[in-house]
This record gives C-alpha cells, sequence and structure tokens, in this order.
C-alpha cells in the first residue's frame, strides 16, 4: 500500500493529495498539463519535498514533515523511468542495465530482459537503438535495481506513434506480470485503457477523482477528451 497525505505550493498552484494506492497493478495520474501529475510522483520519488504531511510505502515512512523524516531520493527502492531515457551513452546496453545494482545474484536478470524483448541488444550502445529501444532499456535497469515502486513519467510522449503502440504491448505485459505498483503519468486516454487499473484525475493540483478507470471515464471531466 503507497499512503499519501500531502500538501505543496508550487508556483501558484495548491497541490493536495490524500490517497490510498494498492501495492500491485498500475495507478494512472492523469490530467491536462500543469494540473501537478509530476509533482505528485516526484513527492514519492523524493525529487521534492512536501511543505506537509506523509507519504508510506508498504507501511515504511519515506517523508513525515510532522516526524522530521525525509530519506533521500536513493534511499527509498523506488524505480525512475522519464520521458526521455537518459541512459548511459558511453556504456553498452548491458553497461546501462548493470548500472546501479548491488547485488548481481539477487535479480532475475534473463527474465526482466525476456519481459522487455531486449536480449539481442546487450553489446549494442544507445547511438544504435530507437526510442522505444532506448525506454526498453531505461525500464529494464529501472527494474533491475528491485524497486519497491516504479514511477513512470509520460514514458511514451518522445516516440512516435509505431514506437508507442510497439511500447504499448510491452508495457500492457510488463503491468500484468511485475508484482509492486506503478504510478503512470499520461495525458493519454488510450494508455488509460489499455495500462491502468486505476486513476487519479488531478485538477488545478487537486485530486477531483479517484476511482477504476472505467468509473473515472464516465465523468463528466472526460467529455473534453471526446471528440465533438
Ligand atoms: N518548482 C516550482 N516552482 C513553481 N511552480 C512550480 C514548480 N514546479 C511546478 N510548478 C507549477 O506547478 C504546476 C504543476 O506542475 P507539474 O509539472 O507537476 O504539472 P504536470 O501536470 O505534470 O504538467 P505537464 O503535463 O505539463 O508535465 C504548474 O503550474 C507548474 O508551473
Amino acid at each position: 500500500m503507497l499512503e499519501i497525505n500531502v500538501k505543496k505550493t508550487l508556483g501558484e498552484t495548491q497541490l493536495e493529495a490524500d490517497l490510498q494506492i494498492p501495492a500491485r497493478g498500475v495507478t494512472a495520474i492523469f490530467g491536462v498539463s500543469g494540473s501537478g501529475k509530476s509533482s505528485l510522483i516526484n513527492l514519492v520519488s523524493g525529487l521534492l519535498n512536501p511543505d506537509w504531511g506523509y507519504i508510506r510505502l508498504n507501511g515504511k515512512t519515506l517523508v513525515d514533515t510532522d516526524k522530521g523524516i525525509c530519506l533521500a531520493p536513493n534511499k527509498r527502492h523506488i524505480g525512475y523511468v522519464f520521458q526521455d531515457a537518459r541512459l548511459f551513452p558511453h556504456y553498452s546496453v548491458k553497461g546501462n542495465l548493470y548500472y546501479g545494482i548491488k547485488d548481481k545474484s539477487a535479480v532475475n536478470f534473463d527474465a526482466i530482459l525476456k519481459l522487455l524483448g531486449i536480449e539481442h541488444l546487450l553489446k549494442r550502445y544507445l547511438f544504435s537503438l530507437s526510442g522505444g529501444e532506448k525506454q526498453r532499456v531505461a525500464i529494464g535497469r529501472a527494474l533491475l535495481s528491485s524497486p519497491d515502486i516504479l514511477l513512470m513519467d509520460e514514458p511514451l510522449s518522445a516516440l512516435d506513434l509505431p514506437r508507442k503502440r510497439e511500447l504499448l504491448a510491452y508495457l500492457e505485459k510488463l503491468s500484468q506480470e511485475v508484482e509492486i505498483p506503478i504510478l503512470y503519468v499520461t495525458h493519454s486516454v488510450d494508455e488509460l485503457t489499455a495500462l491502468a487499473e486505476r486513476v487519479i484525475l488531478l485538477d488545478s493540483g487537486k485530486v477531483i477523482a479517484y476511482d477504476d478507470v472505467q468509473n473515472v471515464l464516465r465523468s463528466p471531466f472526460f467529455s473534453k477528451w471526446k471528440p465533438q
């Protein structure tokens, strides 16, 4: 279970969230640009600190302003996948995947490679990979750190449509097989319906709905996303 109860002032926007997120499956964070989606996952990752509140993951406190606890991002056991892959160009794919793994015997390297279809890329360098392949390597690297939660911030947004579709198929498989919670930021209704079980709907920093995807899609808020 991921428990979030935070307040954070972001310029003109007051971000407020009070959420209990189950320990498995994909929870999407959806909303228009500037609604606070990235800020919410950055509070979980520790890249941003709340002005008030707490975040607990499976009973472990990541941050608690009342208790004066604030774990550094690298102590939170979090896997983070950004819009761009952020890999090291001077390392091979294998070097990128192994980066940051403390105990190589503790991870199921082969299963993760297979899940993401990147077994054949190990010796390659970034310049020879497509955008979709780079993102698959970035996801592999995040999973190999044995995280307790995976945060994904619009991982498809930098890709063209054919690559989006290709990566979406891998993400669908991942969402069914990985046994940790995934927080997935998106603006895309297609990604919501393909991947997410639940949606947090943000508007101007406030949670205006948190429910199953189908219930949220029926809400009046979504009329702006439907074809006229
Ligand atoms: N450090 C900051 N200082 C001031 N304002 C900030 C800061 N970080 C974010 N904001 C503001 O907070 C609001 C939420 O930003 P955030 O990036 O979380 O939104 P978002 O929903 O992820 O947007 P997008 O979809 O465009 O990435 C925006 O209005 C942004 O300008």
